[in-house]
This record gives C-alpha cells, sequence and structure tokens, in this order.
C-alpha cells in the first residue's frame, strides 16, 4: 500500500463500473484518483459482464496493493424498461406512447415493454409515471388491462434507453424483496469475495432479516449489507431498517422519485446524522456530476452538493452513470475528489467527535476516543492501528479522527471491508506485535509511503503512543 498520492482522502468515493469504466488501464487511473469502492450494477449486464469487471479489480487492487472494496448493487423490487432498439428511442414532448406489460417487445416506433407484469392494473388514469430517475415523465392516458398495455402521454423530450429505470410515485408494487436474478448473482458473488451487497428498495426491517439469511445460508457471513433508501417505504421504517444494516446508502435517483423531490435534502442531513450518531457508515449517491457525463467540468450546484454531503460528515460520495458510461470518468473522479479533500479542511472534526462520544458502545470505544482526542490536539497526520479484526478501526473511523487510519488487521478477510468508511486504509499484517517495536513500525510506515519525519500515533485497541518516522 503506497499512501503517498495527491488523492489519499478521508471521504471516500464508490465508483459504479461499466462499458466505460472496465479497462485495466483506465480502473489503475481511478484507483490512483481517489475510487476506493467498485460498485457493480445488476440491473445492468449479465454474470460474464460483471465476471470480468471482477477479475480486473482484482488484478489491479494487487498490482497497486490497495484495499479496492467491490460492492454489488441489487434490482431489488424495480421497474426497468426492456430492451430499446439501438439503445436510443427518441420521445418528444406530447407524444403517445404504448407501455407493454405482459409481453417483452424491442423498443422502437413509440412503443416499448417493462419488467413488470402488473403496470397495468397498478395505475391508473392521469397517474404520472417517470423513467430513467424522473427525467422523462408520462402521464397515463389510456390502460388496456387484457392486453397489459398502457398509453401514455409525454411531457417532454428525453431519449429512453435499455433498461432504464421506470417509477410509479407512491404505487405499491406486487414484486418480492429478494427476485431470482438477485439471488443468483449474490450466490455469485459470495463466491467472487464481494465485500457489500447493496440492497435496492429496501422496504422493511423484514427484508434485511430475509437477506442476512439469504448470505449467511451461502456462506456469505462475511459480506456487508448496505441499505439503499430509495422507497418511501424504507422512510417511514428507517430507524429499523438502520439498525438491521451493517451501512446505509441514500439513492436520491429513485428516492428523488419515490417521494417529492424537495424533501430528498431534509433526509439527506436527517439520515447523515443518524448514521453517524449510530456508527453506520453512510454512502450519498446519485446525480452528484451528473453534468460531467458530457462535459469535463462541473456546474457550481454539483460542486456544492458534493461539498456539503462531505462537510455534513458523510462516509462516502457516489459516482454513478458518471463513471460507467460518461465520456469524463477520470475526470469526474479527480473532481470528487478534490471537493471532498476542500471539505475536510473544513471540517468540524472537534463537534463530530464530541457527538460520537454519546453514543459510545464498545470494548474498543474508549481507547478509540482517547486516540482520535490525540490526533485532534496534536499534528498527526496519520493513526496507525494494530487490530484483529478491524474493531478498533470501525470506532476510530466512526469517531471521525483527524488523520488517515492506517489499519494493520491479522484477519485477512476483513482488509477490503472498510472501502466506504471515513478515513480507513486497511492493510494485511498478521504480525501484530511489531507494534511495541519503534524499528519495526517505521520500517512499515516506509513501506506504505509514509515520508520521514512524519508524526504517526500508533494504537491497538489497549493503548496507544506517539512515534515519528
Ligand atoms: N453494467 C452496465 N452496463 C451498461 N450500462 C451501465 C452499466 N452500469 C451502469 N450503466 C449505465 O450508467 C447509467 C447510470 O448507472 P447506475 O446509476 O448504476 O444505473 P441506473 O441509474 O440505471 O440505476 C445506467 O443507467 C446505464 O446507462
Ligand atoms: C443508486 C440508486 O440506485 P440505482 O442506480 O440502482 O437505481 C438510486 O436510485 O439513486
Ligand atoms: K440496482
Ligand atoms: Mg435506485
Amino acid at each position: 500500500m503506497k499512501l503517498d498520492n495527491t488523492f489519499i482522502k478521508k471521504t471516500k468515493i464508490i465508483a459504479t463500473a461499466g462499458p466505460t469504466f472496465e479497462t485495466e488501464e483506465l480502473m489503475e487511473k481511478m484507483f490512483k484518483h481517489g475510487v476506493n469502492v467498485v460498485r457493480l450494477n445488476i440491473s445492468h449486464g449479465d454474470i460474464e459482464e460483471h465476471g470480468k469487471r471482477i477479475k480486473v479489480i482484482k488484478k489491479v487492487r494487487e498490482k497497486l496493493d490497495l484495499p479496492i472494496s467491490i460492492l454489488l448493487d441489487t434490482k431489488g423490487p424495480e421497474i426497468r424498461i426492456h430492451q430499446i432498439e439501438g439503445n436510443k428511442l427518441k420521445v418528444k414532448r406530447n407524444d403517445i406512447l404504448e407501455i407493454y406489460c405482459k409481453k417483452e417487445i424491442l423498443g422502437k416506433d413509440n412503443k416499448f415493454s417493462v419488467t413488470y407484469k402488473d403496470l397495468a392494473n397498478t395505475v391508473k388514469i392521469g397517474q404520472l409515471i417517470m423513467v430513467d430517475d424522473g427525467k422523462l415523465s408520462l402521464i397515463v392516458k389510456a390502460i388496456n388491462k387484457e392486453n397489459g398495455i398502457v398509453t401514455v402521454k409525454s411531457e417532454n423530450n428525453h431519449f429512453i434507453g435499455t433498461k432504464k429505470a421506470v417509477n410509479i410515485p407512491g404505487a405499491d408494487l406486487t414484486l418480492p424483496f429478494l427476485n431470482e436474478h438477485d439471488k443468483e448473482f449474490i450466490k455469485w458473488g459470495i463466491k467472487e469475495g464481494i465485500d457489500y451487497v447493496a440492497a435496492s428498495f429496501v422496504r422493511s426491517q423484514k427484508d434485511l432479516i430475509n437477506l442476512r439469511q439469504f448470505l449467511n445460508k451461502n456462506k456469505g457471513q462475511d459480506v456487508l449489507i448496505m441499505s439503499k433508501i430509495e422507497a418511501l417505504k424504507a422512510i417511514e421504517n428507517l430507524n429499523e431498517i438502520i439498525n438491521h444494516s451493517d451501512s446505509i446508502m441514500l439513492a436520491r435517483g429513485d428516492l428523488g422519485v419515490e417521494i417529492p423531490y424537495y424533501e430528498v435534502p431534509f433526509y439527506e442531513k436527517l439520515i447523515i446524522e443518524k448514521c453517524r450518531a449510530w456508527g453506520k457508515p453512510i454512502v450519498i449517491a446519485t446525480q452528484m456530476l451528473d453534468s460531467m457525463m458530457e462535459n469535463p467540468r462541473p456546474t457550481r450546484a454539483e460542486v456544492t452538493d458534493i461539498y456539503y454531503a462531505a462537510i455534513s460528515g458523510t462516509d462516502s460520495t457516489m459516482l454513478s452513470g458518471e463513471s460507467a458510461s460518461g465520456d469524463f470518468p477520470l475526470e469526474s473522479v479527480e473532481t470528487m475528489a478534490r471537493i471532498n479533500l476542500e471539505a475536510e479542511k473544513n471540517y468540524n472534526y472537534l463537534d463530530s467527535y464530541e457527538k460520537a462520544y454519546a453514543y459510545v458502545d464498545s470494548s474498543n470505544a474508549e481507547t478509540a476516543y482517547l486516540v482520535a482526542k490525540k490526533a485532534l490536539t496534536n499534528d498527526a497526520k496519520y493513526i496507525a492501528v494494530f487490530s484483529e479484526k478491524g474493531r478498533m478501526i470501525n470506532a476510530l473511523s466512526r469517531f471521525r479522527a483527524n488523520a488517515i487510519i492506517l489499519g494493520f488487521i491479522k484477519d485477512k478477510s476483513k482488509v477490503t471491508k472498510f472501502g466506504a468508511n471515513y478515513g480507513v486504509y486497511a492493510k494485511y499484517y498478521p504480525n501484530l506485535e511489531d507494534y511495541s517495536s519503534d524499528e519495526k513500525v517505521r520500517k512499515l510506515l516506509i513501506e506504505c509511503g509514509i515520508k520521514k519525519n512524519t508524526k504517526v500515533l500508533l494504537a491497538t485497541k489497549q493503548e496507544f503512543r506517539k512515534i515519528t518516522v
């Protein structure tokens, strides 16, 4: 592991892989520019395609010796458009379109089909159907239940693509939380060594209990559950969902159409605060740099959005289409990293630290609290933690120590389990007893790219001390 580049930051970046972001060359650049977690969205693509990407991720992270995590994002109970001819169907304002739900057709000539067989029984005349995270609004004009065809009128111009998301705001969909497609992918993912499952459209703790059971039954005990808050029901059951999750993603794409879009910022602030208080990593996602799909520079609004997410205490910020299929994936990650770094300069570490203390609950927390305080009052840029399973590392991340947390972990399987955690870079290191030897620690830190004369705090769960490299 080399922590000597400009883009080593505390706020983590999750980037979605896709047709653009999948080559070895780009992966290497993206990892060096601040990507910490690669997201595979299984709403798009098959096992073979994602399998190729996992191979590349593993190869590059090994080459760079970086603890890059892999996140598998499920389909969940969602609606998507089937294949569109040429992946582009031009829709104009006031166009009349037919949506087929009982049979699959190739989308063209203002006709396309969707994955939800009950669509015609669910919608009502005058209701809104949203496509592509709300970028296209369709009003229901006629319903043919027998043939499963819903006729709609378009409110605006837009290009529809294959597998774009479809939302019916307020509707209760008759879809199971865990579908066969997701189960097959998750079983495969466990074998491939994924670190996180991002659970789409979680509605209650019951969904999460089922998912945990399914993971455990398939040897996925170590896989962390990241619940995506993107359904109205998830907002209603927020506390029980956070309680039953390892981490949370605020999936603003779907959420912004499932609830009124102007309520999203309120929930963003509330959910960051809840997750910070309960010590669960939180990810803010979707449209963070949407304009960079086509432009090399962000809008002022996007810069402000990322900055405020970071300074409000999010652990990670995410790239979706910007990295998966945009024209400027590397510029996007660099832009995001620079904004995150800027927010870190102005972050109120003291305030955050004091708030976290109110919720101390683990045996590691007392030492972590003292170490984090030392990092606040000293000029130590790094905290090197020697940990069996990483509990002490978790505790320190939670206190928002104002330092990069270098986690030396004995349990190899835990090394990539901190990708979404604020401040943490972990490395497999079985000789925890080396903590006591200044000489051995110095050598280790220099190997990790830390320069001579840098002040570093060393910690185990019992004690800590200072060292100058
Ligand atoms: N594996 C993939 N294959 C093809 N396109 C992808 C893939 N992953 C993402 N994309 C593209 O990037 C866009 C944004 O990514 P993402 O947020 O993951 O998907 P969505 O918004 O459709 O849920 C997608 O709509 C799709 O056009
Ligand atoms: C991240 C999201 O989920 P997906 O891209 O899978 O729809 C979202 O809805 O914001
Ligand atoms: K998904
Ligand atoms: Mg979504």
